[in-house]
């Protein structure tokens, strides 16, 4: 071994700045610490136990797990920062120093059992999303509020997210989700094709399946819309499979889509970067920036993974990334012709996340909770994102599937335009001139290229599904994308970790 004695006094000396700026202000790319970094390349032969790539919540719930249990780990992460699609943006004033909004994931709600554990684990906090006051619809150039029509929801149905502006559309949209979330329980998590009809499901988008089911065009749009906010992509790129797997993934479309009762339900104080920001803490020098890994050799006895100036020689690998950049290493030996092409499958979502900062959340004096649906682009989905005493307020918006992928033609000045213009539609002239204006492009990361998650167009699940999770080798995959229960969703990563720690676990 080369380097080590340097790059471990690096490592310490750059985990003690991390946990600096995870108490301070939870940041990532923009902190000192990624700044000092950035032009740091891992460097160095290392040899360990279990060598995992990538540090977003997957790897490092992986690591965590691992080393519980006695076993050493170093976590290899291409960019300077960890948390992957969790990324903290701190507020310029007169948002207080510390302030921070969310770039990349945010929410967490009931039923995430797994990463709520960690939160609470890591002595976090959760706050929740303001959801009080009427939402709003806007449909052929009507902007029509609306409130909590059935507050209670005891069967957790999503009535509340169904906008009443077209009765008959609505009527048909409930009758579709129940129909959705029916089909759904039908599909098993741990195999979705073997459900019965796994063979006509994932041989139709689910725009077929709403043009064969759906016959007013308000249910059709609402059912669209719905898909697009959850999946950042059309219908017409989904798998109808796909799309059922999901929803029984979640529960249910309702958890889905829902704000209060759903995966939309609460933030975390500080931050969601701060759950990975915490771990990497923990972990201290077993995890290693800047490190993005191009080339991984396994044989009968060892694996090791390697980048332009440092190697990883280990027992076995998780390799904890969305199967799409998995694909982008190259193997040796190639992976067989199954998983090699499973990762040409599964493409990232498309999706913008912006956010506008205001002297004060103004809706709220409305009587609004700031939460829009709307069939007019660019942005058709809001929350208020507000940090949690509201000192400044934050209106946050998603620019998704073929809406951003039309944004990413555009310069930074015509998307800012086009979200401003939207904000004024749904909240009046006061939404015209924000103090900030933040916006994340997640398809031109090169660490992540696209988001929210993975999915699968027609015809992948039936022929590679099998290829997702099982190792190859000393190979283990992790991630999202490799998820049972909230597959897509930061519990996914959380409970992908923890399946791939107890798979190595096992071998030993
Ligand atoms: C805008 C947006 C909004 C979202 N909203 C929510 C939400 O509200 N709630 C929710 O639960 N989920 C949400 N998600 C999804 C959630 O962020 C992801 O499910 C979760 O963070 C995925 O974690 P992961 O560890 O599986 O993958 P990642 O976070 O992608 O981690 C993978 C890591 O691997 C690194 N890497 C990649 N390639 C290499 C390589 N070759 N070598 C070394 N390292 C590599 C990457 O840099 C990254 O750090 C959202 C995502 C986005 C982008």
């Amino acid at each position: 071994m080369t380097d080590i004695d340097h790059t471990r006094r690096r490592l310490l000396a750059g985990a003690t700045l991390l946990g600096t700026g995870a108490a301070l202000t939870g940041c990532g790319d923009s902190s000192p610490l990624a700044a000092a970094h950035a032009a740091d390349t891992a460097s160095g032969d290392h040899t360990t136990d279990v060598v995992i790539v990538g540090a977003g919540l997957a790897g490092l719930t992986a690591a965590r797990r691992l080393t519980a249990s006695g076993v050493r780990t170093l976590v290899v992460e291409a960019r300077d920062r960890v948390g992957g699609r969790a990324l903290n943006h701190p507020l310029a004033a007169p948002a207080r120093p510390g302030t921070i909004v969310e770039v990349g994931g945010q929410w967490v709600g009931p039923t995430q059992d797994r990463v709520l554990a960690l939160i609470a684990e890591l002595g976090l906090e959760t706050f929740k999303t303001w959801d009080i006051g009427d939402y709003l619809d806007y449909r052929n150039g009507q902007l029509v509020p609306y409130g909590h029509l059935f507050p209670a929801d005891p069967l957790n149905l999503g009535l509340n997210r169904i906008p009443p502006t077209d009765p008959a559309g609505a009527a048909e949209a409930a009758v579709a989700i129940q129909q959705l979330n029916d089909m759904a329980a039908r599909v098993p998590l741990e195999a979705p094709w073997t459900a019965t009809d796994a063979i006509a499901w994932d041989s139709q988008t689910f725009q077929s399946w709403v043009d064969a089911n759906l016959f007013t065009p308000g249910g059709r749009d609402l059912l669209q819309l719905a898909i697009e906010a959850v999946f950042s992509a059309q219908p017409r790129d989904l798998s109808l499979l796909h799309v059922l797997f999901y929803i029984h993934s979640a529960g249910s479309l309702d958890h889905l889509i829902n704000t209060t009762g759903g995966a939309q339900e609460s933030r975390i104080v500080g931050g969601s970067q701060r759950i990975a920001l915490r771990m990497a803490e923990e972990l201290g020098d077993r995890v290693l920036l800047n490190a993005p890994v191009t080339q991984i050799a396994y044989d009968a006895r060892s694996v090791t993974v390697r980048g332009e100036r440092f190697s990883v020689r280990a027992q076995r690998a998780i390799i904890a990334i969305p199967p799409t950049l998995a694909g982008r290493i190259r193997y040796s030996p190639a992976l067989d012709g199954l998983r090699d092409q499973l990762t040409q499958r599964v493409p990232m979502g498309t999706v913008i996340k912006v956010q506008c900062v205001y002297p004060t959340p103004f809706w709220r004096d409305s009587g609004l909770n700031g939460q829009v649906t709307s069939d007019t682009g660019p942005v058709k989905i809001t929350f208020d994102n507000s940090p949690p005493d509201a000192h400044v307020g934050v209106m946050m918006g998603f620019i998704e599937g073929e809406d951003g992928r039309r944004a990413l033609r555009q310069s930074r000045e015509e998307r800012r335009q086009g979200v401003i213009d939207s904000f004024v539609r749904y909240f009046g002239e006061q939404a015209a001139e924000p103090l900030d204006y933040i916006e994340k492009n997640w398809a031109a990361e090169e660490w992540t290229r696209g988001c929210y998650a993975g999915y699968m167009p027609p015809g992948v699940w039936l022929d590679y599904g099998e290829a997702l999770r099982a190792p190859i080798g000393r190979l283990h995959w992790a991630g999202t994308e490799t998820a049972e229960v909230w597959n897509g969703y930061f519990d996914g990563a959380v409970r992908s970790g923890e399946r791939a720690a107890e798979e190595v676990l096992a071998l030993l």
